[in-house]
Parts: C-alpha cells; sequence; structure tokens
C-alpha cells in the first residue's frame, strides 16, 4: 500500500485517528481506520456510497462517538470533547443557508455565536466575502443568490470563526460541472493561501483529485489506498481502486519475469514486478494500435469522443473487450480490423 506523508502518530498531524472504528448494529462502518492529516494539508476522502465517508466526518467532529480506537486533534484526545468545542468547521452537501437572512447574517452567524464583538465580525465578514469572490454581497438576502454564490457564503460561513481544521462533506455536489470546476481551483488556491487544513469527502474522483494534497479512498469502511494524487492515479493498488478510478481494462494474470501471461496474451510488466498470479491493469494509454497482422488481433467496436482523445473500444476473440486511447486524428473506425501491442510503462501489476 502506498505510505500516507504523515503516520497517525506524527507530531505535525493536526488530526490523527487510530484504529478509529463505529459500529451500526454490530456492522462495522469504520474499520479500525489509521489517518493523520498534517497541518496545512487538504486531504480528500473519496469511495463510493456506504464506503464509511460521511460517518468519518462526523466522528471527527464530534457528531458520531467512536466505538474504538482514538481520535486526537493537535495531540489532544477527543473522546470527551463535545463537537462545539472541537474547533473544526463544517460545510455540507446542501450547505444549510438560513433563507431568512441576508449573506451577513448567515456568514456573521458563527461569529456572534462565539461573542464577538460586532466592529470585529463586520471586518471578517467584509474579508471573507472579497476572498470567496462576493464582495459587496453582505445585504443580499441568499434565495436570490445562484447555486455557486450559496457555495460561496457557505464557505465563508464555515472558514469565519478561522477553525484549525475544515471539513467539507461533497462541498460541490449541487453544482454543474463547469462551475464546479472552477470552484475547485479557486478553493485549492484559497485553502493554500489561508494555510487551511482541510478534510474533505466526495464521491467525485475529479474533484477530489484537482483539491487534494492527498487523497484517501474508502472501501467498506477501511482505506484501500492513500498516496498523492498522482501515486494514486499512477499506481492503484488493486482491482477495487483501479476499477473505482474508471479503469476498465483488468484482467487476472500471472506474471514470470517481465512477462504477464492474459486473456489478451503475453503483455510485458514493468522491471521488478511482483510475480505470481495477479491482477493486471493496463492504462489505456499503453494499448497501441498498430497495423492489422501485428500484435493482438482486435476489431474496433466503438468510439467515444473524450475531448483530449477518443477513447476506443476493441474486442477481441475469448478475451474482455479493451480500452485503448487514441489521438483525435488517429482513432480507427468501428468496424476496423487492427492490431495492438501493449506498452509496460502503462501496465500497472495490482494486488490480488
Ligand atoms: N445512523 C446510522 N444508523 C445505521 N446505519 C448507518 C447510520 N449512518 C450511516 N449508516 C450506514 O453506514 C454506512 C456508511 O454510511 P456513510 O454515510 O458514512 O457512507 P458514505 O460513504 O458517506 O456514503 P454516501 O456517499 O452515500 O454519502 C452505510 O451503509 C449507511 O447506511
Amino acid at each position: 500500500m502506498t505510505q500516507s506523508r504523515q503516520s497517525p502518530q506524527s507530531p505535525q498531524s493536526l488530526l490523527s485517528l487510530e484504529r478509529a472504528t463505529v459500529r451500526f448494529d454490530g456492522r462495522p462502518v469504520l474499520d479500525a481506520v489509521d489517518l493523520g492529516v498534517a497541518e496545512g494539508e487538504i486531504v480528500c476522502v473519496l469511495g463510493p456510497s456506504g464506503s464509511g465517508k460521511s460517518t468519518l466526518l462526523r466522528a471527527v467532529a464530534g457528531l458520531q462517538p467512536l466505538d474504538s480506537g482514538s481520535l486526537s486533534l493537535d495531540g489532544r484526545d477527543q473522546a470527551r470533547v463535545p463537537a462545539h468545542r472541537r474547533g473544526v468547521g463544517l460545510m455540507f452537501q446542501d450547505h444549510q443557508l438560513f433563507p431568512q437572512r441576508d449573506v451577513d447574517g448567515n456568514v456573521a452567524f458563527g461569529l456572534r455565536m462565539h461573542g464577538f464583538p460586532r466592529a470585529e465580525q463586520d471586518d471578517r465578514v467584509r474579508d471573507l466575502l472579497e476572498l470567496v469572490g462576493l464582495p459587496g454581497a453582505a445585504r443580499r438576502g441568499v434565495a436570490s443568490l445562484s447555486g455557486g454564490e450559496q457555495q460561496r457564503v457557505a464557505l465563508a460561513r464555515a472558514l469565519a470563526p478561522r477553525p484549525r481544521l475544515l471539513m467539507l462533506d461533497e462541498p460541490l455536489g449541487q453544482l454543474d460541472r463547469s462551475l464546479r470546476e472552477r470552484l475547485v481551483v479557486e478553493l485549492r488556491e484559497l485553502f493554500g493561501r489561508l494555510g487551511t487544513t482541510v478534510l474533505a469527502v466526495t464521491h467525485d474522483q475529479g474533484e477530489a483529485f484537482a483539491l487534494a494534497d492527498r487523497v484517501v479512498v474508502m472501501r467498506d469502511g477501511r482505506i484501500a489506498q492513500s498516496g498523492t494524487p498522482l501515486e494514486v492515479w499512477q499506481r492503484p493498488v488493486d482491482e477495487f481502486v483501479a476499477r473505482f478510478l474508471g479503469f476498465d481494462n483488468v484482467v487476472a494474470a500471472t506474471v514470470s519475469g517481465q512477462v504477464a501471461d492474459t486473456p489478451w496474451g503475453k503483455v510485458p510488466v514493468p522491471e521488478g514486478s511482483a510475480q505470481g498470479p495477479c491482477a493486471l491493469l493496463v492504462r489505456p494509454a499503453g494499448v497501441r494500435v498498430v497495423a492489422a497482422g501485428e500484435g493482438l488481433r482486435c476489431t474496433v467496436a466503438a468510439r467515444t469522443f473524450r475531448g483530449t482523445h477518443v477513447a476506443v473500444h476493441l474486442s477481441t476473440e475469448g478475451a474482455p473487450r479493451l480500452e485503448a486511447a487514441c489521438a483525435l486524428r488517429e482513432a480507427p473506425e468501428p468496424g476496423d480490423e487492427i492490431g495492438v501491442v501493449f506498452d509496460a510503462a502503462e501496465v500497472v501489476v495490482l494486488r490480488r
């Protein structure tokens, strides 16, 4: 497994979970999770529905007690610390703004709760609205704002009490794709500038990879893999993570030396790959189309335009379909008979 940069016990960890476990009806929904989040780090937790992401956030926020294991912030155990004393900020998917209040009333909410003097509240609200790109919006009613603007107000509200840890649950879930892509870049820049430590949960891998310093993939209450976006993308550890990331060229194989025996024939593997039976991933970029008569014989079944390339779906006798990533001008047509060779640099031997 790829190691995270911080061990859960690391003295630099702002947040540290050790064997954190939550059970519902006897079933572990968080199952002995070890996780450290360093000061200033942005960690995104990814995983399919029901894998325990929200339960993890709720446990850190103090909304869900652990059944066993421990959770500390700044090295202090939080078992007996109620939610409102943990100094963490939470922003949920449906951002739950107060519809009857204006923007100022929403952003200043936490500051009023904490008894900040009025002048300081006003200063902070002004600064935060500037920061999230809504200068001068303090008097607007939240109902008159667009979805993206409401999201920014929710973010300003979560940031206002200057939480030492900001937690985001599907922060951009409701928004359309182009707005999400823009906001995620802005968020990363904003958190970097403020030095905010962030633990975010999303099921959108694009969002997680764009936002995070480190990605944590969860499966059935456990951490399947943790690493930088590049590490996880380039070297998914097992078939679950590979398929979750959208890779479909995964087959059972047996590695011997620098070659794997697969239903697609012999596939070269990188030097030093683990030997013996495994699951094998061939990234679409490693499926190279060559002239018919060379390599593995395939027929083009379909093509999908993907903006930067064309995904070409290939059928071949007696083996699962293969996806190849082809340059826009070079993609073969459906029905074409072609040959395929594999590029070892794009092949990953996965843990069984
Ligand atoms: N209060 C509860 N009582 C019983 N079961 C619960 C409770 N809260 C969550 N669960 C169950 O725990 C599992 C994990 O739920 P959780 O909400 O943490 O998953 P998730 O990864 O956030 O999913 P999603 O992406 O759908 O929000 C699910 O099977 C869910 O049904």
